[in-house]
């Protein structure tokens, strides 16, 4: 079996990042990469700076120093929406979709977003079978195709973070930043999404932000300790198990 963690290309570089508000250091010289196929899962205890290092990556804060590559290229600067460009895609909350509209429209309007033609001369993209085709696969790649026409506003909890998940894919991501896709589910729907992401995990460089050590541990390739701002650790699930500093410092005994 070929070890994406160690042979694959690194599609997202995060050299020495730092970023302050006020005297509080939320990322104080932050490095990690995802390479081509892996899921890297980024823990740490509240306040650590996961959700600080996320909106940087996204360029949707400003790092006070270091930078950020993507496929080699230095993106530091560079827009958030010129980073989606890029590939950069993200799987964030649920906010982000339209609750009067179904789950098919959600994804339709991505892949228009990406097309470029939802900003063109309306035309009703229901009507293009083309492009439903396309909705129905993503949505299919994570379980929602029963749900395409139910709205939004009428789908459980769960069915909301994977239907988030078909609109992040929609765009066709290099890399996709999960930012705890298992957020307010219960263990059964945990389970449903740690499936899913295993059913996609290989085709995208994953960085994967969540509290659910059962999902970490199932699904990472590397993991990366994050605690106080600082990256202490990384390694795989067994080495980062056995690390006396990560167990002190955010595991505990016998909690993974
Ligand atoms: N906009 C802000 N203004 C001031 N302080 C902030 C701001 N954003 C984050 N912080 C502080 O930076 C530190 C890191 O916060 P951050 O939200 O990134 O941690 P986190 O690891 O995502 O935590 P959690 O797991 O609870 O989401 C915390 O001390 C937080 O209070």
């Amino acid at each position: 079996m070929v070890d994406v963690a160690t042979t694959s290309p690194e599609l997202l570089t995060v050299r020495d990042l730092r970023k302050a508000f006020g005297a509080v250091v939320a990322t104080n010289g932050v490095h990690i990469g995802v390479r081509a196929g892996e899921i890297h899962a980024l823990i740490g205890p509240n306040g650590a700076g996961k959700s600080t290092l996320i909106a940087q990556i996204c360029g949707e804060q400003r790092p006070d120093s270091g930078q950020i590559l993507l496929d080699g290229r230095d993106v530091t600067h560079t827009p958030a929406f010129a980073r989606a460009r890029l590939g950069l895609g993200r799987s964030f909350q649920i906010t982000e979709l339209f609750a009067e509209y179904t789950a098919a429209d959600n994804v339709l309007l991505s892949l228009l977003l990406k097309t470029g033609r939802a900003f063109q001369a309306w035309s009703n993209p229901r009507s293009d079978a083309r492009l439903v085709e396309q909705a129905m696969v993503r949505l299919t790649q994570v379980g929602l195709a029963e749900r395409a026409n139910a709205r939004v506003g009428d789908l459980a909890h769960g069915e909301k973070r994977q239907l988030e998940l078909a609109v992040a894919l929609a765009r066709e991501p290099r890399v996709l930043l999960l930012d705890e896709p298992m957020a307010g589910m219960g263990p059964e729907e945990s389970a449903r999404m740690t499936d899913q992401l295993k059913a996609i995990k290989g085709q995208y460089g994953m960085l994967l932000v969540e509290h659910d050590m059962d999902a970490v541990f199932t699904l990472a390739d590397r993991i990366t300790v994050l605690v106080y701002g600082k990256t202490i650790f990384t390694g795989t699930p067994g080495q980062v198990r056995e690390h006396p500093e990560v167990r002190a410092a955010y595991l505990g005994d016998g909690e993974c």
